[in-house]
């Protein structure tokens, strides 16, 4: 993936939470470069700070110190347009969908929404189309669920809603964050191997956020694993699966479950 262009690096990237004795150091001098149509995944346990490196990749919290720089120019989000701008370009799905779509808007206006941040003028004949076509790429029937509110949905049915406006959407990076956490193993396959389809029709850059390092061997080029703040390994996933160096990332690996082998629940 290195021979593709950088799209999104961070430099010395820290996040202090708090003052004093609360005070907490989410992000410690994290470094990172995320490259065009890179599929990333950021593994660590639970508070070892990817949500936080999530966010604020996603411009919804603010680096305490730290540079982005996207496509090359220093990123700057100060006014509404140069945040509608970078929006335009990177998108989220979170764990939780109930937390993700507004449940006062049906289906078919939450995927409405989606031509009308396009900027796109199109007849509702032509409207309807793309709109049945983003639901059929992810498995639900648009005249099934158009008149539904979200809280309607399952949460897999939700999951693959969020899927089907990131289809729409055509963002260049999507962070995903746990996306498959309310979905059955079949299902997560699914979801993952849409998403998996969407980097290769659209170059996307897909960064994901996950503590199971066995699904993100699966689907990612690159791992950042993540320790209490700090980034302590990086590279391509094949080559950190077999041939960890960092014992925390030893350890991670040793946790998978392997299936032929006889569990130790003692
Ligand atoms: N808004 C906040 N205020 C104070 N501390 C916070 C805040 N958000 C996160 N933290 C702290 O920052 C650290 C990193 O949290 P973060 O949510 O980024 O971890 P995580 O790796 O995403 O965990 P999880 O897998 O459980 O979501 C934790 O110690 C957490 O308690």
């Amino acid at each position: 993936m290195s021979s593709s262009k950088a799209l999104i690096t961070g430099r010395d990237i820290t996040k202090v939470f708090g003052y004093g004795k609360n005070k907490t150091t989410a992000l410690d001098d994290v470094n990172f470069v995320f490259h065009e149509g890179e599929i990333v995944s950021i593994v660590g346990e639970s508070g070892s700070g990817k949500t936080t490196l999530a966010k604020i990749i996603m411009g919804l919290l603010k680096e305490t110190a730290g540079t982005i720089e996207y496509k090359g120019k220093p990123r700057l989000l100060k006014n509404h347009s140069q945040r509608r701008e970078y929006w335009k370009d990177i998108q989220a799905i979170f764990q939780d969908p109930f937390s993700s779509f507004n449940m006062f808007h049906k289906v078919e206006k939450l995927l409405k929404d989606c031509i009308r941040l396009q900027g796109l003028k199109l007849s509702a004949d032509e409207q309807f189309r793309k709109m049945q076509e983003a639901c059929t790429f992810v498995n639900l029937k648009f005249e099934e669920l158009y008149n539904k509110y979200p809280f309607e949905l399952s949460g897999g049915q939700m999951q693959r809603l969020m899927i089907a406006r990131i289809f729409m959407l055509h963002p260049k990076v999507l962070i995903a964050d746990e996306p498959t956490s309310m979905v059955d193993a079949c299902s997560r396959s699914t979801i993952l191997d849409m998403l998996l389809k969407l980097r290769d029709e659209n170059n996307m850059t897909i960064i994901f956020i996950t503590h199971d390092v066995g699904l993100a061997y699966y689907v990612s080029d690159t791992l950042y694993i993540m320790e209490k703040g700090n980034v302590i390994e990086s590279g391509r996933a094949d080559e950190i699966i077999l041939n960890p160096q960092h014992r925390y990332t030893q350890q991670l690996i040793a946790d998978v479950p392997k299936i032929h082998s006889a569990w130790d629940l003692s």
